[in-house]
């Protein structure tokens, strides 16, 4: 059996994506685990148990370990980690392979702590944390290691990442807890609100998949929306519209258009035009909403693009990153002992 030598984790809150060099993506689960609240056994990780989100008896809690980017339950994310980890490693207990994890770019030391021990404690030899924005520039097939300035925006489920790179390093960032997630909870408000009907997270994801907009250029879309009334109490469908979903998401997409403005504001000027000149790239799930690029470029005036295969730059991009391991080495947002 061929073990695998070193592995690159996207260790998000909405997926887990493990790549593995000349392999290619080997995994892409979400980051769900579902466990028995009295026992505390675990009954299910990934897809089975995100199939259980909102639909669980009394007992069983369906946890996303995750949130906002960084790990809010550790026993669970260890946990969750192992599972994977071994179902790509061929779950061999004795070989432990090198481990690339990517944390979003401002995270604390403490939070980068918590990635390094529950990768370590779930086996890895060693581990090396990158961040989200260098990880998926270089998944996205950018060029990182010249002067010029480039800019990725990361839009994931917990966080947007967005930062200014170059010469392999985050020159200036910002990291917003404004991106999938909170798409689908101003969904579930706004249908609240305005159908006095009560809609769960995943039927909001869905809307936001099917219909969803960011820009009112976009070809108009309506869906059905099953829910529960609020007042009756008796299961209600109502007709929703792509407008609807644009006006519910007004506000976070106006929040990170806000937030890529302020990064670019404080990019030294030649970096600055160099994006001008380059263009910004999007990856991440929440680059698919429809019009999002459209309505970025209209705030900055720059040219701004999906990559290719947006989902997985990340963990791509976390896989490929050995290569580059001396440079994001001495660049000092990795510091000597995240290399263990
Ligand atoms: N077609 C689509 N339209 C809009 N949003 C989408 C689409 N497809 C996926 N998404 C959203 O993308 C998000 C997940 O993206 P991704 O897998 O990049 O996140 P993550 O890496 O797990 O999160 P984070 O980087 O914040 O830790 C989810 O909120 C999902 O609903």
């Amino acid at each position: 059996m061929s073990f695998t030598e070193e592995v690159g984790i996207d260790l998000g809150t909405a997926n887990v994506l493990i790549y593995v060099d000349g392999k290619g993506i080997v995994l892409q689960e979400p980051s769900v685990v579902a466990v028995n609240k009295d026992t505390k056994e675990i009954l299910a990780i990934g897809s089975e148990a995100k199939r259980m989100i909102g639909r669980t008896p009394g007992n069983i809690a369906a946890i996303r370990p995750l949130r906002e980017g960084v790990i809010s339950d550790y026993d669970i994310t260890e946990r969750m980690l192992q599972y994977f980890i071994r179902k790509t490693c061929g779950g061999s207990r004795i070989f432990k392979p090198r481990l690339i994890v990517c944390v979003p770019s401002g995270v604390t030391e403490v939070e980068k702590r918590a990635v390094r021990e529950a990768a370590l404690q779930a086996g890895g030899r060693s581990v090396f944390l990158i961040e989200e924005p260098v990880a998926a520039a270089i998944g996205a097939g950018v060029d990182i290691t010249g002067p010029e300035g480039v800019m990725i925006i990361d839009i994931g489920g917990g966080t947007t990442d967005i930062a200014v790179i170059s010469m392999g390093g985050i020159v200036t960032s910002a990291s917003v807890k404004l991106a999938g997630d909170t798409f689908d909870e101003c969904i579930v408000k706004y249908i609240r609100k305005k159908y006095r009907l009560f809609i769960g997270e995943r039927t909001a994801e869905q809307l936001k998949k099917e219909i969803g907009a960011a820009f009112y250029g976009e070809t108009p879309r309506k869906t059905l929306c099953k829910g529960r009334d609020l007042v009756s109490g008796l299961p209600r469908t109502v007709e929703v519209t792509s407008a609807e979903i644009l006006e519910a998401l007004e506000e976070p997409i106006d929040g990170i258009c806000e937030a890529v403005h302020s990064v670019l504001e404080r990019t030294p000027p030649e970096l600055a035009a160099d994006v001008g000149e380059s263009g910004i790239v999007i990856t991440g799930g929440g680059a698919h909403l429809r019009g999002l690029e459209r309505r970025i470029q209209r705030k900055t005036g720059i040219r701004t693009r999906i990559a290719p295969d947006a989902d997985f730059c990340v963990a791509k991009g976390t896989g490929e990153s050995l290569k580059y391991i001396d440079m994001l080495r001495k660049n000092s947002l990795n510091r000597r002992e995240t290399y263990i």
